[in-house]
C-alpha cells in the first residue's frame, strides 16, 4: 500500500535540522537519509526572468520526493537542473551547486550523456520511441554498452518490463510498436526504458496527469516499489498523490523553496502559511 507510511508516527522534529539549509524541517527516522543530490544556492534565469531563487535542498536516496506548488513556481525548471536539461534552452543562466556523488553536475568536464544515464526522466505525456516495445527498452542499454550478448539483452528487457509492472501485458507482443499500447501502458514502457539503464535517480514531471484514475493508481503503486531501487523526484499538481507516494515534499512558490518537510508533516502540520494555504486549496 502506498500510504502505509502515513500511518506511522516516528517523526523527528528538530529545530536544529530546520535551521540547516537544505534539510527538511522534520525527518522521518524510518526513511533512508543517504544523500543522493545536494543543491546549494541554486539560482536560474531565463533571460532576465529569475525562475529559481537561492534553492537549497538535500534529496535522499531511495525515497520519493514530491515537488509541489502553483503553476509557474519553478518545479519543472528545478527538475531539469538535476539532469542539465535546461542546457538545451539558450537563454538559461545557472549559478550554484547541484552535486551528485560529490561532483557538481554543472562542471564543464561532466559528461552530459553519462549524467543522463544516471538521471533518467519520465515526462507528462508518454513518449515511446517509434520502435518496437523490445527496442524501446534495449536501445539505450546498447548505446551505453551495458549489454553486448543477445541473451543478456533479452534478460535486461524482461527485467525492466517486469520492474515496471508491464511484462505480463506485453510479453507476447514485444515486436509490436510501443505506440500501440494504451496511454497508461506507454507510460510504464517509458518508466521501463528509464530504469533499463540502471539510473540512480528517476525524475518524473507530472507522470500521471495525462492518465485515467486506474492507470494513475498503477503508476503510484509502481513508484512505491521502484523507490526500493531508485531515488525518485516527482512533480505533481495532485496533492493527494503527493500525500500518497512521497516521503518528502518540497513546496515552491514564485521560484523559491518555501518549505521542505516530511510529507506527513507537510500535510498535517505545515510550518508556513503559504504551504498551508496551497495545500488546503486557498490558492494555487
Ligand atoms: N523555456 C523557457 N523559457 C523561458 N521561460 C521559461 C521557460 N520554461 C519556464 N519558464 C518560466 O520559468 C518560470 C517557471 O516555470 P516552470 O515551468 O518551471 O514552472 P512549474 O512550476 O513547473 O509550472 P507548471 O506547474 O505550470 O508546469 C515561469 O515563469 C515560466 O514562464
Amino acid at each position: 500500500m502506498v500510504n502505509e507510511q502515513l500511518s506511522q508516527p516516528a517523526i523527528n522534529v528538530s529545530p536544529q535540522l530546520a535551521r540547516e539549509p537544505g534539510r527538511p524541517i522534520s525527518r522521518n527516522e524510518n526513511a533512508n537519509h543517504d544523500l543522493s543530490v545536494r543543491v546549494r544556492d541554486l539560482n536560474l534565469w531565463y533571460g532576465h526572468n529569475q525562475a529559481l531563487k537561492n534553492i537549497n535542498i538535500d534529496i535522499y536516496q531511495k525515497n520519493v520526493t514530491a515537488l509541489i506548488g502553483p503553476s509557474g513556481c519553478g518545479k519543472s525548471t528545478f527538475l531539469r537542473c538535476l539532469n542539465r536539461m535546461n542546457d538545451l534552452i539558450k537563454s538559461v543562466r545557472i549559478e550554484g551547486l547541484v552535486e551528485m556523488d560529490g561532483r557538481d553536475v554543472n562542471e564543464s568536464r561532466m559528461d552530459e550523456v553519462a549524467l543522463r544515464r544516471r538521471v533518467g526522466m519520465v515526462f507528462q505525456k508518454p513518449n515511446p520511441f517509434p520502435k518496437s516495445i523490445y527496442e524501446n527498452i534495449a536501445y539505450a542499454p546498447r548505446m551505453h554498452d551495458l549489454v553486448s550478448r543477445r541473451a543478456d539483452q533479452d534478460e535486461l528487457v524482461e527485467r525492466a518490463l517486469r520492474d515496471a509492472g508491464l511484462w505480463n501485458e506485453v510479453k507476447d507482443k514485444l515486436q509490436e510498436p510501443g505506440t500501440s499500447l494504451s496511454g497508461g501502458q506507454q507510460q510504464r514502457l517509458c518508466i521501463a526504458r528509464a530504469i533499463a539503464v540502471k539510473p540512480d535517480v528517476i525524475l518524473m514531471d507530472e507522470p500521471t496527469s495525462a492518465l485515467d484514475p486506474i492507470s494513475t493508481a498503477t503508476i503510484e503503486d509502481l513508484m512505491d516499489k521502484l523507490k526500493q531501487q531508485f531515488t525518485i523526484v516527482t512533480v505533481t499538481h495532485n496533492m493527494q498523490q503527493a500525500a500518497r507516494v512521497a516521503d518528502y515534499t518540497a513546496f515552491f512558490h514564485l521560484g523559491e523553496l518555501i518549505e521542505y518537510n516530511d510529507t506527513r508533516m507537510m500535510f498535517s502540520n505545515p510550518h508556513t502559511k503559504k504551504a498551508e494555504d496551497y495545500i488546503t486549496g486557498r490558492y494555487g
